[in-house]
């Protein structure tokens, strides 16, 4: 994986998780994203508007961090590639999609709750893996516990993640991000609520920045 992309999704602490249904909300949701300080989508390929929505983000927004994620398939890594995704986030560790994008210099996030999936990141010389689903799998304490024998590995927890909890996460040095859907939720995307995506998205971003600065910058 890149670290500048890691490197950037870092300056945000957040990153929305996207299940987008028409691809013709793309435009507005980038839109709200950017004008709220958060030029960043996952953008989950759950859906068949994903592929489509990836390509108008990226072509009207390249200065937008756009992302795949949901990627389950070396077809959908060319999908999401070939669309204009910058990285992949997969929600499990599928040693397929890992080494495509690895042989081919594409970032990738892999979800790794286990040791046994950390050690297949760290044997690949990965530095940031994705952990998914983060509350249910033992949330920040977990993290730290994975965090001590790989010490090199950062982590974008993923599920279960909101302004409530975000500083549990961000709190750990070993996070790079938090992913979420909260402040891009369907209902919000689907009734155009663009101006409340991007005030939580504004939101999002100052209580990352907030919880980062109460730790002495230690991210
Ligand atoms: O599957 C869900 C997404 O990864 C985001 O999780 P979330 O809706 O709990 O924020
Ligand atoms: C949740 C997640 O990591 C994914 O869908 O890719």
């Amino acid at each position: 994986m890149s670290l500048s992309i890691a490197d950037k999704i870092r300056e945000w602490g957040v990153v929305p998780v996207v299940v987008l249904q028409r691809a013709k909300d793309a435009e507005p949701l980038a839109e709200a994203l950017c004008d709220g300080g958060l030029p960043c989508a996952e953008i989950t390929f759950r859906t068949v508007a994903a592929q489509e929505g990836i390509h108008i983000m990226a072509e009207k927004f390249p200065d937008m961090l756009v992302g795949a994620g949901t990627v389950l398939s070396r077809q959908q890594v060319d999908a999401a590639t070939g669309a204009g995704a910058k990285f992949i986030v997969s929600p499990g560790f599928d040693a397929e999609v890992v080494d495509y994008c690895l042989g081919r210099e594409i970032p990738v996030f892999p979800g790794c709750v286990t040791p046994s999936e950390a050690a297949q990141a760290v044997k690949r010389g990965m530095q940031a893996v994705k952990f998914f689903p983060a509350e249910s799998f033992g949330g920040a304490a977990a993290i730290k516990a994975l965090s001590a024998p790989y010490t090199g590995l950062h982590f974008i927890p993923t599920g279960g993640i909101a302004p409530e909890n975000l500083e549990k996460y961000l709190g750990c040095s070993s996070v790079i991000a938090c992913g979420g859907s909260w402040m891009v939720k369907g209902n919000l995307i689907e009734e155009g609520k663009f101006d409340e995506i991007k005030r939580l998205a504004t939101e999002a971003v100052k209580l990352a920045a907030k919880i980062r600065g109460a730790k002495g910058g230690e991210l």
